[in-house]
């Protein structure tokens, strides 16, 4: 299968910031969210992969063109979307539609229309009068409706209300209804990404803490709940990501969960009382503290 992108010892160096030897990929027609707290390198992959920015170690291939050599073909197939991107405030979104529909062959007059009734946007109003969340929607839009191979996203959701995130998340999904078409998107949202992703990527300090398919990624965590006393051997445990004490009741964050963790708890002295499967944000917190792979 082709990838909708790859990049390999990816590295980009900035005064305080340094994005360390990633080496990802996306198969076509997946969704792939990027996690990471502020400032933990996500919008700089992105504007990678959009060809915007260039690394200064590794190799990117986006939608099989080698980036920055093959980026003109590269980018006449992706779209990319960032909350900084400008719109011209004093022309209307009629005006944008037009002026990417003369550039993109691919423009899809009827998809965008229907889009404008989904988002509930007036074609004819100028920028300068939109919210937030309509500018958000507008800039959506203009990116969907030219049918791109791979949508390159930047925290699509952020400042929305939450029937306008709904749309949003749905209309991504929509993108995936034909076929081959990819999407990689940044969230501080854990739950839009839960909700949307086939593959998730944790980010931190400009590195990959962990990327992999979500059922895999959820299924690999456990919150543990035992009676018993800690003992200084089980902080040697790689399983045990963290602890927390309340009297002889001790809670633990799992990672790598396997079936026979409870039998070996008891040897140890810990009675498991109840076992819980974690959600994404808890990983992802708890990935971030342990500052190690999840
Ligand atoms: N052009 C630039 N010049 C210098 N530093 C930069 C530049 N662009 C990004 N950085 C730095 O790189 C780091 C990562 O920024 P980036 O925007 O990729 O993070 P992020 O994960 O998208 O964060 P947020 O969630 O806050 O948007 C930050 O410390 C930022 O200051």
């Amino acid at each position: 299968m082709t990838a909708a992108f790859s990049v390999s010892g990816l590295g980009k160096r900035y005064p305080h910031f340094e994005l360390h030897d990633i080496d990802l990929a996306l198969a076509e027609g997946e969704i792939m969210g990027l996690v990471g707290v502020n400032g933990a390198g996500k919008t700089t992959l992105l504007r990678i992969l959009a060809g915007i920015s260039s690394p200064d170690s590794g190799t990117v291939e986006v939608l099989g063109h080698s980036l920055p050599r093959e980026q003109v073909a590269a980018k006449r197939q992706l779209g990319f979307a960032s909350e900084d991107m400008r719109l011209y405030r004093k022309r209307s979104l009629r005006w944008h539609m037009d002026l990417i529909a003369r550039a993109y062959p691919d423009w899809d007059e009827s998809y965008a229309g229907i889009l404008l009734k989904r988002f509930a946007l007036r074609a004819e109003q100028l920028l300068d009068g939109f919210s937030h969340g309509q500018r958000v929607k507008a800039l959506l839009l203009l990116n969907l409706a030219r049918r791109p191979r791979l949508l390159l996203l930047d925290e699509p959701t952020t400042g929305l209300d939450p029937v306008a995130r709904v749309e949003v998340l749905e209309a991504l999904s929509d993108v995936l209804r034909d076929g081959d078409r990819s999407v990689v998107f940044s969230s501080h949202n854990t739950h839009d990404i839960e909700q949307l992703a086939d593959t998730i990527t944790f980010l931190h300090e400009g590195r990959m803490l962990a990327s992999c398919d979500k059922e895999s990624f959820i299924d690999r965590w456990r919150r543990m709940v035992c009676q018993g006393d800690w003992t200084p051997d089980l902080a040697h445990w790689p399983q045990i990501a963290a602890l927390r004490r309340s009297g002889s009741v001790l809670e633990l964050k799992i990672r790598d969960f396997s079936d026979d963790l409870a039998g070996r708890l008891k040897g140890q002295g810990l009675d498991v009382r109840t076992v819980h499967p974690m959600s994404l944000e808890d990983i992802f917190i708890t990935t971030v503290r342990a500052g190690e792979t999840a």
